[in-house]
C-alpha cells in the first residue's frame, strides 16, 4: 500500500503552512508568471492580490508563511517569488502523471499543453477498454489498465487523474493507491474513500456552475422592484430570495471539506458541498464583501 510514501515537500508540513494558503500559491503563481513573461521586475501586494484575485491582507499573511516580506515601497521581487512559491509547491522537479479513462474529458486532459509547462508530464493513459490499446491519443498510446499497476511502479508515478465514469471510480482508485499512487486529482462526479496519507482533490464543474445559479438567483431577487419586497406574497413563493448587499461572487471550490470517509480513511479534498458553498457565499456577501472563506477565490476581484 502506499500510505507510508509520500511525495509531499516535508519544509510545507512542516513549517506549518495552512492548506488554505496552499491552494492560494497557484493562483499567486499564476499571476506572477504572467509578470515576469512581461519581464515586470516587482510588484506591490495590492497589484498582486489583484491579478490573483486575493484580498491583498491576506497575501500579506500567506507570504509571511513563506518568509517572504517584501520591501516597503518597492513591493515583491517577482522572479524570486516565481522561484520561492514553485520550490513550496514542489514544482522545481518533474511529476510524471497517469490520467486512467481516456474518453472525451482524459482525452482532453491529454491533450492539454498546460500540465507539461506547469511540471507535470502525462507519463501514461489508462483505459479500460481493450479497443483503445495501442491507439495514440495527444501522441502517446492508451495502455490497458491490466497494465496500470507496471506502469505505475515502471514510471515512479505518485499522481493520477481519474476520468472514468463514477461507477468505475473507487475500484480505479483502490487499485492507483494499492499501486502507489498517493494523489488522486478524481473527476468522476464521486466521493472517494482512501486511506490515510493519500490526497484526492477533486475536480466538478456542475458544482461550480451550481453555485453561479445561486448567485443568479440571488442577482435576480435584488433586481425585484421594492414594492414587491415589502408586500408579502399572499401564497408562500416556490423559491424564497433573500435580498443582500450586491458583493462578491465566490468559488469555495476546492477547500478541505473536512472528514468525508469511512473511519479509518483519510477525508478527501473536496470542493465546498454546494449547500455549504452557496449558504458561506451569502454569509460572506452579507458580512464580508471583498473576503471569501479561506482559500476560495472571490469571483469579483477587489478594488
Ligand atoms: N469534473 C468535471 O467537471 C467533469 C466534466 C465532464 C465529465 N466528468 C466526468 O468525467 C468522467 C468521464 O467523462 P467522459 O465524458 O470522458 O466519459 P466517457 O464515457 O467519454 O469516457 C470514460 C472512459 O473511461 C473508460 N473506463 C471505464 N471504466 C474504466 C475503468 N474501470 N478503468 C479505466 N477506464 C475505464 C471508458 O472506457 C471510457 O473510455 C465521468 O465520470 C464524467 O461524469 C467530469
Amino acid at each position: 500500500m502506499a500510505t507510508g510514501r509520500t511525495h509531499r515537500p516535508a519544509t510545507t508540513r512542516s513549517r506549518g503552512i495552512p492548506e488554505a494558503t496552499v491552494a492560494r500559491l497557484p493562483l499567486y503563481l499564476r499571476a506572477l508568471t504572467a509578470l515576469s513573461e512581461r519581464s515586470v521586475p516587482t510588484v506591490s501586494s495590492e497589484e498582486l492580490a489583484a491579478a490573483a484575485g486575493v484580498n491583498s491582507a491576506k497575501l500579506r499573511k500567506d507570504f509571511s508563511y513563506l518568509g517572504s516580506y517584501g520591501t516597503r515601497g518597492v513591493g515583491y521581487d517577482v522572479e524570486y517569488l516565481v522561484y520561492q512559491i514553485s520550490r513550496e509547491l514542489g514544482l522545481t522537479q518533474d511529476w510524471p502523471v497517469v490520467i486512467v479513462g481516456i474518453g472525451n474529458l482524459g482525452a482532453a486532459l491529454a491533450n492539454y499543453g498546460g500540465f507539461a509547462s506547469r511540471g507535470f508530464r502525462v507519463a501514461a493513459l489508462i483505459d479500460a477498454d481493450p479497443e483503445m490499446a495501442g491507439r495514440p491519443v495527444a501522441g502517446i498510446p492508451v495502455q490497458h489498465t491490466d497494465e496500470l499497476e507496471k506502469i505505475i511502479s515502471d514510471n515512479g508515478v505518485s499522481i493520477g487523474v481519474i476520468a472514468t465514469p463514477a461507477g468505475s471510480a473507487q475500484q480505479v482508485c483502490e487499485r492507483l493507491v494499492a499501486a502507489g499512487i498517493t494523489s488522486i486529482l478524481n473527476f468522476a462526479p464521486t466521493v472517494l474513500s482512501v486511506p490515510e496519507g493519500v490526497d484526492v482533490r477533486k475536480v466538478d464543474l456542475s458544482i461550480e456552475l451550481q453555485i453561479l445559479a445561486f448567485h443568479e438567483q440571488r442577482k435576480a431577487g435584488e433586481e425585484a422592484p421594492a414594492e414587491e419586497e415589502s408586500a408579502p406574497p399572499a401564497a408562500p413563493p416556490a423559491a424564497t430570495v433573500t435580498k443582500v448587499p450586491r458583493a462578491s461572487g465566490k468559488t469555495a471550490a476546492g477547500q478541505k471539506s473536512g472528514a468525508t470517509g469511512p473511519p479509518g480513511t483519510a477525508a478527501e479534498t473536496d470542493a465546498v458541498p454546494v449547500a455549504d458553498a452557496a449558504g458561506a457565499a451569502a454569509g460572506m456577501a452579507a458580512k464580508r464583501p471583498e473576503a471569501g472563506p479561506d482559500g476560495d477565490v472571490p469571483a469579483v476581484m477587489p478594488a
